[in-house]
């Protein structure tokens, strides 16, 4: 059974245990944590590096955007990209339709991820150029938790016809 599943009864870890019970608490110690609050903070620390690889990459791309101005500087992906829409948009595309060809074609999902991080990248280039922050993406995904995708489209239906 996961551990996130298990009845309320949160297990200790005890960070230091005491030879005689020393407590307020009547417990043996308070000196500990419980595997409840070692998950969120596991949580937390995962939705950090999350974002802050997000915001680091878009602040990558904008770098390479000021590098532009330039006369010389190294040769760069990114700036080729932002020079050349239309090669950004074939990219887009192509890397999306590299991510669902696996699942298409019923082949392991040994590349997905790596799939998904070109989609990622590409995507958040045009985003550059459209000058949009990731900030804005994130803010709309959150807007989105409180409704079902199905009800959205159909509030939307009711307001076009
Ligand atoms: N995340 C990426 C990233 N992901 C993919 N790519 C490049 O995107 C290009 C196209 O990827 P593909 O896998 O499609 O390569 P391809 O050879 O065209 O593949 P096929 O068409 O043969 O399938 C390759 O040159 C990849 O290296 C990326 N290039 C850059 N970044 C990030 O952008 C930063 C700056 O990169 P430069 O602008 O190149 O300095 C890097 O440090 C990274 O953090």
């Amino acid at each position: 059974m996961a551990i996130s599943s298990l009845p309320c009864v949160q297990p200790i870890i005890y960070l230091g245990k005491p030879d005689v019970p020393t407590c307020h608490t009547g417990l043996e110690t308070c000196y500990f944590t419980s595997i409840g609050d070692l998950l969120k903070e596991q949580e937390v620390e995962e939705t950090n590096l999350a974002l802050t690889t997000l915001y680091s990459l878009e602040s990558t791309i904008s770098k390479r955007e000021l590098e532009l101005a330039g006369k010389h500087g190294k040769p760069s992906w990114t700036k080729r990209l932002l020079l050349d829409e239309n090669l950004l948009c074939a990219k887009i595309r192509a890397e999306a339709d590299e991510l669902c060809r696996p699942l298409e074609e019923k082949e392991d999902s040994s590349c997905t991820a790596s799939e998904m991080a070109n989609v990622i990248y590409h995507a958040m280039v045009l985003l550059r150029r459209k000058d949009v922050k990731i900030e804005n993406v994130l803010e709309v995904l959150r807007r989105r938790f409180s409704q079902s995708g199905i009800e959205e489209k159909q509030s939307r239906a009711s307001t076009e016809s």
